[in-house]
């Protein structure tokens, strides 16, 4: 192997140390105490993990949590009621509804009726808005974490082509956004994108988000490249389940210069940047 493993796990703890002492300063000064709402419908084990790792996250950083969850056949209405009072209640600065919802529940009308200045996913239409045009707003965790992940290692895109597989509006998009802000030349590549392989040969960053279990090959990778697997999928390997990216990690960090692991890798900053998230709604609430 050649490339050096991004540790995003450890990368994470730091980044809620840090967000820790800026509660605690907030606190302190302010009285403000930052509280993140997160609401689940349905028992989904997969989803509960989730939920389970961000109220742990949340007491770490001395963060408040209200935890809700609902009924797998909760109705949209009382969801959306549930929302409208987490928009009222001046204790939550975050609002996250864990997706996907149920069927009978329309998940574009609960998001969008998200206050935006709570909504700590970044999935409201005013804050993918306001991403595209440069504006102040909330960033969806994932690209954010994986946007610091490559800060770290390359503090200036300019001149570099970055390519993002996967045009998700959770991911794919708002990761293109955060490239091209850090000057980056992007190309966003998809499933009816010609040559994908020969493509991503050309990226000094890539980065894969498309759900895909180990899609992307060594021979896709340019040597040196920063490889960052947003892919978080569940496999079955001699009969054992194992979690497992959307890029070849055996293969690929024999040619890449870096790369995330899955997991430990995006996964863990995800959550880091939710918290953090709720940190700076917070802080924007008491700047006025
Ligand atoms: N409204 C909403 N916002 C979300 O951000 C959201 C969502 N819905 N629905 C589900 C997905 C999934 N997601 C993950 C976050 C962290 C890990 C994570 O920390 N994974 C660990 C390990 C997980 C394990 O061991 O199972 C890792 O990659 O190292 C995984 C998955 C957020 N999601």
């Amino acid at each position: 192997m050649v490339a050096q493993i991004i540790d995003g796990f450890a990368i994470a703890a730091e980044l809620r140390r840090d967000i820790a002492v800026r509660a605690a300063e907030m606190k302190d000064k302010h009285g403000v105490v930052p509280g993140l709402a997160v609401v689940l419908v349905g028992d989904d084990p997969a989803s509960g993990v989730y939920v389970r790792n961000k109220l742990k996250a949340t007491a770490e950083c001395g963060l408040r949590s209200f935890e809700h969850i609902l009924p797998a056949d909760t109705s949209e209405a009382d969801l959306l009621a549930l929302v409208g009072k987490l928009n009222a209640d001046p204790a939550v600065h975050g609002i996250l509804v864990q997706l996907p919802l149920p069927k009978q529940i329309d998940a574009d009308k609960v998001l969008g009726l998200i206050d935006p200045d709570k909504d700590v996913d970044g999935f409201h239409p005013v804050n993918a808005g306001r991403l595209s045009i440069g504006l102040p707003g909330f960033v969806p965790c994932t690209p954010r974490g994986a946007q610091i992940l490559i800060d770290r290692l390359l503090p200036s895109l300019a001149g570099k082509h970055a390519v993002v597989i996967g045009r998700s509006n959770i991911v794919g998009k708002p990761m293109a956004q955060l490239l091209l802000q850090k000057n980056a030349t992007v190309t966003i590549a998809h499933s009816r994108t010609a040559d994908l392989p020969d493509l991503c040969r050309t990226a000094d960053v890539l980065v894969a988000a498309v759900g895909r279990p180990l899609m992307v090959k060594g021979d896709w990778v340019k040597p040196g490249a920063v490889v960052i697997d947003v892919g978080i999928n569940r496999i079955e390997v001699d009969g054992k389940g194992k979690l497992v990216g959307d890029v070849d990690f055996a293969s690929a960090a024999e040619v890449a210069g870096f790369i995330t692991p899955v997991p430990k890798g995006v996964g863990p900053m995800t959550i880091a940047c939710l918290m953090l998230n709720t940190l700076d709604s917070a802080a924007r609430r008491i700047a006025g």
